[in-house]
């Protein structure tokens, strides 16, 4: 299906017209469908190629090498998880999935620096680690674009995520599904789900498989072309909006039996708020015929309680 298409260069234009067109793009799209394409999103192309080239070569160790960089009690929040482990909530058989993690770096004097565990470190593949802080930062800049863009949209300051997202606790995910060699018992590479952060920025799936469940209960491959990426609403952002705007449902189906063989790449980027966030409902989204949805959480609460059901925290 071609999900809505949204220009950010639009936003950034500078010409109120412009702006305020995209704002209401974006928020409609979000309201009905949950994701968009986003073209002229700032995150240079050189950079998502080297990105990738270091991603395959990372995933290309072998086994004993890569498992090097999984530890146990970081819940999978840093460096490597192997095959077999995360499952989506609610289901019982694990993604055919393995994935690298990579999150945030305090460069000020922040007192949240002490929250947040190191980085994995990858020493077999030259340039990974500075690929991946500077992948990291370009996310949090175009997120940060379109987080003052959903913003105005909900009638709030338009900087108003800004604070909570600064050293906020996002994760970059390198994802590989291997190619598939049996016949997979129930498993696919990624049982349905919804993202649990505030919106995900997903450059260039390598191939076909992402689908969403549109309202008509059907399943629809998302496609989008090679300069855009793919944003989504999570599960935080549809909590603080009342159900607004939508978490859609989305999965990664396997390929036809010809193309077994191959492997699939993505590359979310999960952006999350500081963990002190309040995600109760806004009042502007509670009315007589919204009310409100979820109890009061802050972000980090709502986070735990999330890692715990896909199985990544005792
Ligand atoms: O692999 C993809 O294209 C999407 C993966 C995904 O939905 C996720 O990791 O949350
Ligand atoms: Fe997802």
């Amino acid at each position: 299906m071609a999900i809505p298409v949204v220009n950010l260069a639009d936003f950034l234009s500078g010409d109120p017209q412009l702006k305020q067109a995209f704002v209401n793009q974006l928020g409609k799209a979000y309201e009905d469908v949950g994701f968009v394409a986003v073209k002229n999103h700032g995150i240079p192309d050189e950079l998502i190629a080297d990105l990738y080239k270091y991603v395959q070569q990372f995933f290309a160790l072998p086994r004993d090498a890569k498992e090097k960089y999984e530890i146990p009690d970081l819940a999978g929040q840093r460096g490597y998880t192997s095959f077999g482990k995360e499952h989506a909530k609610g289901s019982e058989a694990p993604d055919l999935k393995e994935f690298f993690q990579f999150g945030q770096t305090v460069e000020d004097d922040d007192p949240i620096k002490s929250e947040y565990p190191d980085n994995v470190q990858v020493n077999d593949v030259a340039s990974f680690n500075v690929t991946f802080t500077k992948t990291y930062r370009a996310f949090e800049k175009s997120g940060r674009a379109l987080l003052q863009a959903i913003a105005l949209y909900l009638g709030l300051d338009e900087h108003y995520f800004d604070e909570h997202i600064h050293n906020g606790n996002s994760i970059l995910r390198a994802i590989h599904y291997p190619p598939i060699t049996q016949e997979p018992k129930s498993a696919i590479r990624a049982e349905q789900h919804e993202d649990i952060n505030l919106i995900t920025l997903l450059v260039g799936a390598s191939a076909d498989g992402l689908q969403i469940l549109t309202k008509q209960n059907d399943w629809v491959p998302v496609t989008s072309l090679p300069e855009q990426i793919v944003v989504n609403v999570g599960d935080m952002l549809q909590r603080l909006t009342n159900n607004k705007l939508k978490s859609t449902t989305h999965r990664v189906v396997n390929p036809p039996r010809e193309m077994w063989n191959t492997s699939r790449y993505s590359i979310p980027f999960f952006l999350h708020p500081k963990g002190e966030m309040s995600l109760a409902c806004l009042e502007s989204c509670i009315d007589a015929s919204h009310p409100k949805a979820y109890p009061d959480a802050t972000a980090g609460e709502y986070l735990d309680e999330r890692l715990r059901e896909i199985g990544l925290k005792k």
